[in-house]
Order: structure tokens, then C-alpha cells, then sequence
């Protein structure tokens, strides 16, 4: 859909968007840019770096200080693995939510050590969010059912279904609407708050509203940039996606 006709349906459409959005940023700027948005979960990341690259823990001290008197939740991507496990006693007490990747990790015993060691320094207040990449066989990881099962047994509250490759194709490209719905099902089942991201559109944000599957949370990056996911942020993009958040105008 072009940019024009991307605004003319959103600012005609009755329609809205019902869930939290989640929009990463990967600099101080963007984040002084994103914070006049309706956006309920302020992420940082490095997109140019991967999929969950972290970025420098010192905007982290940076947000907080610009957020001490109020503003969206804030998450920090840790990365995957050891670099999380190296990061995670640094994020601020402030942030709401650490991403951890789950690359690499194809049991369930791999998964649980990993979210284990990184729950271990991160303070009690920093809710650990269990990330599920929805091109799972590539990231040579556990599949996004496995992970959310996974994530209820261990005690996690927040699952997150992502893009390892971030090769253009979406999560509803990888996963279709069937498999969507039955994730759906599967957080409500173990009581997970449940987000999902990877290459969405506002298309498929409209589309996962109209047809009423619950997710608690849409995170995007790539939609809302121009020049892709790693290029800069586009106030015509973020317009676009806020005036579909009708409750929060
Ligand atoms: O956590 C959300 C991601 O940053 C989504 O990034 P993306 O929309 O570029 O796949």
C-alpha cells in the first residue's frame, strides 16, 4: 500500500487498533521523535546490528532520566545468548521489560539455562521477556509453540514472537493466520501476555484486528522507517499508525 493511501485508510477507517504498540528505536533522537506518540512500550535496539542487537546500555541511563516523570514502559533488546547474559545487569531498575533472543537454542533444557542465567542479574522490577523467532529453523531455534510452553513452565509472563532473518517476509508470511490464532490460544491457555512483531505492516496490524485474534501487543520497527528497518524513522509512517489508535487520541 502506498504511503497515500496508507493515510487515507486510517484516516477514514473506522477501524482500529486495539493492542499496545511497541515501537523500537535505536537513538536518542528517535526516541525524542517517538515519545509525541500514543506508544506504549518504548523498545531499544541496534536494528542495523540484528534482529535483537542490543543498543549502547548508556541510552538506557539516557531514557530513564528523560522518563523519570512519566512515559511509556520501557524494554531493552539484550542480543542472544552470552552477550545477553553479559548486558542483563545493566539494564536500568526503571525498564519495564529485557528481550532475550533465543537463537541457538533447540532444547528446552538450552532455552530455560539461558533465560535462567539472564534473569540472574537483572533486577527483580525488569520483567524478562521470552522471544520466539518465527523462522525458527533458521535461527536453528525452538519453534514459537515449543518456546511459549517453554516460557509457562519456567515462570516467564511475556513471550514475544519475532523475525530472526529479517529477510522482508513477515510473521504472518512464516507462521499464516492459522498458526497465528493457535499462538493466540496457546498464551491465553498459560495466562502469557504475548506480543507480535517481525516485518508487520499496518496492513496486518488491521487485519489481525478484523479478524479479532488476541494479541496483546504489536511491535514494530521496519513499517515505520524509511529506508528499511535500520534507515530513519518516518514521522508520516508513525502518523499513520497512531491515528489507527483511536482510544488513545
Ligand atoms: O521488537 C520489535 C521489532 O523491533 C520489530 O522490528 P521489525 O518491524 O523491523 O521486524
Amino acid at each position: 500500500m502506498s504511503l497515500t493511501s496508507l493515510s487515507e485508510s486510517a484516516a477514514h477507517s473506522q477501524r482500529g487498533l486495539s493492542q499496545e504498540w511497541l515501537v523500537s528505536v535505536s537513538s536518542e533522537s528517535e526516541m525524542a521523535m517517538v515519545l509525541g506518540y500514543p506508544v506504549d512500550i518504548l523498545d531499544f535496539k541496534d536494528p542495523s546490528s540484528g534482529p535483537l542487537a542490543p543498543s549502547e546500555p548508556s541510552l538506557w541511563g539516557l531514557a530513564v532520566e528523560r522518563l523519570a516523570s512519566g512515559g511509556p514502559a520501557l524494554s531493552a533488546a539484550l542480543g542472544e545468548g552470552g552477550e545477553a547474559v553479559r548486558l542483563a545487569g545493566q539494564v536500568p531498575r526503571e525498564f519495564g521489560f529485557a528481550k532475550v533472543g533465543p537463537s541457538g537454542c533447540q532444547t528446552s533444557m538450552q532455552v530455560c539455562d539461558l533465560w535462567q542465567s539472564v534473569r540472574k542479574p537483572l533486577a527483580d522490577s525488569v520483567k524478562l521477556v521470552g522471544v520466539a523467532y518465527a523462522d525458527s529453523a533458521a535461527a536453528h531455534s525452538l519453534s514459537p509453540e515449543e518456546v511459549f510452553s517453554n516460557a509457562a513452565r519456567f515462570g516467564l509472563r511475556h513471550v514475544l514472537v519475532d523475525t530472526w532473518s529479517k529477510s522482508g517476509q513477515s510473521s504472518l508470511d512464516i507462521l499464516g493466520w492459522d498458526r497465528i490464532r493457535e499462538l493466540s490460544s496457546l498464551a491465553r491457555r498459560h495466562r502469557l501476555w504475548w506480543s507480535l512483531a517481525g516485518s508487520l505492516t499496518l496492513d496486518i496490524a488491521m487485519a489481525i484486528n478484523e479478524r479479532r485474534i488476541p494479541v496483546d501487543c504489536l511491535g514494530v520497527r521496519g513499517d515505520l522507517c524509511e529506508g528499511g528497518r535500520a534507515g530513519t524513522l518516518s514521522e508520516t509512517r508513525l502518523n499513520a499508525w497512531s491515528a489507527m489508535l483511536p482510544s488513545r487520541q
